[in-house]
């Protein structure tokens, strides 16, 4: 499978002062796929997310993007290679509206790095593309309200639409239900499943039943190492997996 992942990870290792919080890891994304990380809290999901997208140095090992070594590239230059993260809520503007943020992600060649010395003219030619992203995600309506009067939901469908400003061939979500309620999640796993096309999503998620709607792959970690990887219905009824999520909170999905 190495030839062919989008993304191939070998023997990725990250420690904190003495903690190896990741450790070892291995993993092939096929393109096109949804791969979704799973384990237990403290598993060192969002650690090898952050390796991922670059946001930490590994401490051993290699990453490629298709065939690429970019082990230890900074943020801006993974993203320029096609590698975008959902932002988080924290990183929104509150007084900037819903569209103000998309036109802002296109300008910027990494969708980091916001560029506020661009003319509103200059704005504009981004305004159509931003608003085809806010259809594409729920937020036609809503593209002239201010971040902060969305409601959580709405907000972290912002984010999305942020991210696919960039038009990743690999798109890494964080837990994208987490905190939500049952319509928007669904709502959530309907775009998912069609921002999908074409591209390649790595997801961390606790809810299962999202990952089984979502995923064609899913790895489990548990103490920053990988348990198990294979097919959901596979992976879900291994005794591994159930042995490492009793005494959890997250074996119901909930967060
Ligand atoms: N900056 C840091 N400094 C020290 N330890 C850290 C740091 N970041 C993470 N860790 C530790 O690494 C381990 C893995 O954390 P990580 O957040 O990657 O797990 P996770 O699987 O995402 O957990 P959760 O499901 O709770 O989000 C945890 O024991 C955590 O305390």
């Amino acid at each position: 499978m190495t030839g062919q992942a989008v993304l191939s990870v070998r023997g990725l290792t990250r420690d904190f002062r003495g903690f190896r919080a990741v450790d070892g890891v291995d993993l092939d994304i096929a393109p096109e796929s949804v791969h979704a990380l799973v384990g237990p809290n403290g598993a060192g999901k969002t650690t090898l997310f952050n390796l991922l997208t670059g946001f930490l140095r590994p401490s051993g090992g290699r990453i490629e993007l298709a065939g690429r070594d970019v082990t230890g590239l900074p943020p801006e230059q993974v993203a320029r290679l096609g590698v975008a993260r959902s932002f988080q809520i924290t990183s929104l503007f509150p007084q900037l509206s819903a569209r103000e943020h998309v036109e802002l992600a296109l300008q910027s060649p990494s969708g980091l790095g916001w560029r506020f010395w661009r003319s509103a003219k200059l704005m504009r030619r981004y305004a159509e593309r931003a608003d085809e992203l806010l259809a594409m995600v729920g937020l036609a309506d809503l593209a002239e309200a201010p971040a902060d009067a969305l409601a959580y939901g709405r907000k972290r469908a912002l984010e999305l639409a942020i991210a696919l400003a960039l038009d990743p061939k690999v798109l890494l979500l964080d837990e994208p239900t987490a905190g939500m309620g049952l319509e928007d999640v669904d709502r959530t796993v309907e775009l998912i499943a069609w921002v999908r096309r074409g591209r390649t999503v790595v997801l961390v998620e606790h809810n299962m039943s999202v990952v089984g709607r979502l995923a064609d792959r899913v790895t489990v970690l548990q103490a920053g190492k990988v348990l198990v990887e294979g097919p959901y219905e596979q992976v879900r009824a291994d005794e591994r997996v159930i042995t490492a999520y009793l005494g959890s909170a997250d074996v119901s999905g909930s967060h």
